[in-house]
């Protein structure tokens, strides 16, 4: 039914990172994720395009080297493919390295001459000095070549009258072979590419080949892992940094809303117990959390994309691949890690990415001990109160707390190893598997796209989120804390069965208590680890650092309560949003299951020896 609307269905395909989704979103307005590394789109995506007085329903396929190949994420653009169910296929190629991209090209023509190609970056060619012959590859392939720039939206309009004018010529052929394994040898559409391309293009040998300058020094094996850990630590600093004066306005601002609300409540002649409830239960926690994510996921994540769209990416994962060998597993890892760090649901997603079976189970089991964004702003908070131990700020505090962030990620990362290793040699026996990772150009960040799209897409996503589950979880825990058993709220009946547990790992049963309740989502464990400390069950306005210290001072901690603190947050359960991936991406609640109990094992253990060094010393 919803077809018939559609003057005609369109797809994109090409290899990957030749920029598809960037083509999709310029004609669709839509905000499909796009990214300076192969492996970028692992779904199709829909989206409408209104050309001319018409609509065309436009399909975003994930890249695809090859219809021969046999690689997980590459089934849905194949099987979309195969299916023949498009109108018109746009074929985006990329202008700078056409003889690899024309492989795949040949295979799609031998299936239908429904197709455009859309020699994009043009851009990046011009600069590179590679000319092409454009009526001439049209011969050579008997289908419209439109040369476009998708980053700018240059060539798009011509795109697209080419496509309007293929999907009303319906009578253009298409073969019906469905089946690979009816296809030529890949050798042959191999050497039928080279020759096209001796014929059609043309590059000036005199220009230098910067990308490679620039490898020898970022991926060498002296440099490229002292100057990932220094770009990590930038990161971290410019978050930590920017972030301290925004979260106190934030603070003072939200809190300052908890009056009039009030206020508000009582005039609606609310009970007290529901004006407690809402206030001091539900509002508070949700200013707390908003106050204490939004401005560090605000920088952080536009910074990260930087380091994507640059390029970097795949170049951690290759100075990284040795390393991840030696605990037999696969390099790609990394790549899913570094998704990890944003969203650890977004990781286990991201994980379709390696192909091998094996490997994808280890790296989705593994992917939570890298802390997401959930979880940096209490760590931030803690290393900046125990570690540093000072709460001044100076750039050496702000120095220091970022290369100590750095140190909590390098311990996750080793600690991946270390379980990527254990599991490798127990339950996925096996050795990692051979892998191709493209190192793509390096290219120059859309600044603005980039912060528009990590705000909106990100920022606010996690955010909306946290709150989502933060205004609930304070209204329960505000419940538990004032329902009273005999002379005990529930809250310390609770807190008070964990306790002894709590304090062998170097905790107390209230931090505990918090992971406990803090599983639908991270960022709400320290808001909720404040209200239990206040007896009244509410939580106070935390406005600066040093409030937190003294409350938590009052508490009992110490900074070996910090370090277990942040090695437990580090080391638990994934929250539920991770859990139900996992268990989706598995299709196993076993799988599901060993996910959560692995990292607590860890945690459980470091804790412990942690608390037990220092009762020692
Ligand atoms: N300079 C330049 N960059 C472009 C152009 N088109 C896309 N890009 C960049 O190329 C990178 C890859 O773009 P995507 O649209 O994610 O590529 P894709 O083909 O969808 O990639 P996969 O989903 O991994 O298959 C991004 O960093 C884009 O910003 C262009 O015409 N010029
Ligand atoms: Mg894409």
């Amino acid at each position: 039914m919803a077809e018939r609307i559609f003057a005609g269905k369109i797809a994109l395909a090409g290899n990957p990172n030749v920029g598809k989704s960037t083509v999709f979103n310029a004609l669709t307005h839509l905000h499909q994720h796009t990214g300076n590394w192969t492996g970028k789109t692992i779904t199709c995506a829909n989206g409408i395009v209104r050309w001319n007085g018409k609509t065309f329903c436009l399909v975003d396929l994930p890249g695809t080297y090859a219809l021969h190949s046999h690689v997980a994420e590459e089934d849905a653009a194949r099987e979309f493919l195969q299916s023949n169910t498009a109108d018109c296929i746009i074929i985006v190629v990329d202008a700078t390295c056409l003889e690899r991209n024309l492989i795949f090209t040949l295979q799609i023509l031998s299936m239908t001459q429904r197709a455009v190609l859309c020699l994009n970056l043009m851009d990046e060619a011009r600069k590179k000095s590679i000319s092409i012959d454009v009526p001439a590859l049209e011969k050579r392939l008997g289908i419209p070549v439109v040369p476009c720039t998708a980053a700018t939206g240059k060539g798009l309009d011509h795109l697209m009258e080419t496509v309007e004018t293929l999907v009303e010529n319906n009578s253009i052929k298409t073969t019906d072979q469905k089946n690979v394994t009816e296809f030529p040898p890949l050798s042959s559409f191999v050497h039928a590419a080279e020759q096209i391309a001796v014929e059609t293009v043309t590059v000036d040998a005199r220009i230098p080949d910067r990308d490679r300058k620039i490898d020898a020094i970022l991926t060498s094996r002296r440099y490229g892992i002292p100057i990932m850990l220094a770009l990590i630590a930038l990161v971290f600093f410019l978050t930590i940094t920017g972030a301290n004066v925004p979260s106190e306005w934030l603070s003072y601002l939200l809190f300052a809303c908890a009056q009039p609300l009030n206020d508000l409540i009582t005039w609606l002649g609310a009970p007290e117990w529901l004006r407690a409830m809402l206030i001091d239960g539900g509002w508070n926690v949700l200013a707390s959390v908003v106050s204490v994510m939004l401005p560090p996921m605000a920088i952080f994540f536009p910074l990260f994309t930087c380091l994507e769209d640059i390029g970097y990416l795949p170049r951690i994962a290759f100075n990284l691949d040795h390393v991840f060998c030696k605990a037999r597993t696969c390099g790609k890892q990394v790549l899913t890690l570094c998704m990890g760090l944003g969203c650890n649901a977004a990781g286990v997603v991201g994980c379709r990415i390696i192909d091998s079976e094996r490997d994808r189970m280890i790296a989705i089991l593994t992917n939570t001990m890298v802390p997401c964004n959930g979880r940096f702003p209490a760590i931030i908070s803690l290393i900046t109160l125990f570690i540093v131990g000072t709460t001044q700020s100076s750039a050496k505090t702000f120095l220091l707390a970022a290369i100590s962030l750095t140190c909590v990620v390098i311990v996750g990362v080793f600690m991946t190893l270390v379980a990527s290793w254990l599991l490798s040699k127990t339950i996925l026996k096996g050795m990692p598997s051979a892998f191709f990772l493209e190192l793509p150009p390096y290219r120059r960040p859309q600044v603005g796209k980039i912060i528009v799209r990590s705000l909106r897409d990100r920022t606010m996503f996690v955010l909306l989120r946290a709150v989502c589950v933060a205004a609930p979880a304070g209204l329960l825990i505000w419940c538990i804390g004032n329902i009273q058993v005999g002379s005990d709220t529930l809250l310390t009946i609770f807190a008070g069965a964990l306790d002894p547990f709590a304090r062998y790992i170097g905790l107390d049963g209230m931090i505990l208590l918090a992971f406990i309740l803090g599983f639908p989502a991270n960022e709400i464990v320290i808001p909720l680890v404040l209200m239990g400390y206040l007896s009244s069950g509410t939580l106070v306005e935390i406005n600066q650092l040093s409030d937190l210290a003294v409350l938590l001072a009052q508490n009992g901690w110490t900074s070996v309560t910090a370090v277990c603190f942040i090695l437990f947050s580090l080391f638990h359960w994934p929250c539920s949003t991770t859990c139900l991936t996992i268990r989706k991406e598995t299709g196993s609640t076993k799988w599901m299951l060993i996910g959560m109990i692995l990292p607590t094992l860890f945690g459980v253990t470091l804790c412990f020896i942690v608390h037990s060094i220092s009762v020692l010393l």
